[in-house]
């Protein structure tokens, strides 16, 4: 079941959303809750920002949407498909999750990582040995030629640029196939002409495909020229969702200097979550 409501007489349908959360709550020890009654709904196609101080619970609720983190308490709806309870291996592969320090084999050359992200579509012997089918290498190249890295293909990530390295994930990311992206901060490491230019491919290849995206991102000028909507997030709460253009940089620090407002615990205090990668 979606979480989407069904339209009043006379109003358009209402579009399931692709991802939904619905008053989530998450704790990584008993008590000290991170995320606190998060809602939100992004329609397909969104490219949403989370914005919010250090330590707000941005990465928190990106791993919780990424399928890894358990749910105690809230439901959250991926594609339609309930992450709280239990997704079909087929739909984990239609989120691609970028974290922040991007997960790359180092050792391993730019199209090798890039290749990475088509395992899950192959899990025979050969594949684990490194041999991919021609299509799959092809279409490996075809993305880093997409994101201006052709040339990088053969070159071992770690002899790659920070803004390199970047690409190099998001190509392994769209080399899963996703339907939805989750990037962590993943461009904070460049400088904002450099960030810019990242963010501005990945939007183009996020139109062409369809692809709903959300982005951690801390530069407000990154938030404005790139999402269309941004969500901010303090103390593990949203406290201001709006059109990105509509947030300005005085608002935003209006938003995360105002005192806190208290939040009701929920009921339930056994309702502990334990982070088993920690
Ligand atoms: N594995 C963990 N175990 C225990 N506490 C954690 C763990 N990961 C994060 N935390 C705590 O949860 C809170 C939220 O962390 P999170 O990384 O989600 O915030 P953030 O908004 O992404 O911060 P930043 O912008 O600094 O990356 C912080 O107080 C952090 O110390």
């Amino acid at each position: 079941m979606t979480p989407s409501r069904s339209s009043l007489p006379g109003e358009a349908p209402l579009e399931a959303p692709a991802i939904a959360a619905e008053d989530l709550w998450f704790a990584y020890r008993p008590g000290a809750w991170i995320l606190r009654g998060v809602s939100l709904r992004v329609p397909p196609g969104g490219f949403w920002a989370i914005m919010g101080p250090s330590g707000a619970g941005k990465t928190t609720l990106m791993r919780i949407l990424a399928g890894l983190l358990p749910i105690p308490r809230g439901r959250v709806f991926v594609l339609g498909h309930p992450l709280h309870e239990s997704l079909p291996p087929a739909m984990r592969r239609m989120v691609g999750y970028i974290p922040q320090q991007l997960g790359l084999v180092r050792g391993l050359t730019a199209l090798e990582n890039v290749l990475m992200g088509a395992l899950a579509r192959h899990d025979g012997w050969r594949t684990a040995l490194g041999f991919f089918p021609r299509a799959e290498i092809e279409r490996a190249y075809a993305l880093l030629d997409a994101l201006g890295l052709a040339e990088k293909a053969g070159e071992k990530v770690i002899r790659l640029s920070g803004g390199e390295r970047q690409r190099v994930a998001i190509a392994r990311t769209l080399m899963q196939d996703p339907q939805v992206i989750l990037a962590d901060e993943f461009v904070s490491d460049l400088d904002l002409p450099r960030a810019a230019q990242v963010l501005g491919r990945v939007r183009e290849l996020a139109r062409e495909r369809g692809l709903t995206v959300i982005l951690n991102l801390h530069e407000i000028q990154l938030v404005q020229e790139f999402a269309d909507h941004v969500a901010v997030l303090k103390e593990g709460r949203i406290v201001h969702e709006s059109a990105a253009a509509a947030l300005s940089w005085p608002a935003l620090r209006e938003l995360i200097e105002a005192p806190s407002e208290p939040s009701p615990v929920p009921a339930v205090p056994s309702l502990i979550a334990v982070d088993p990668r920690a």
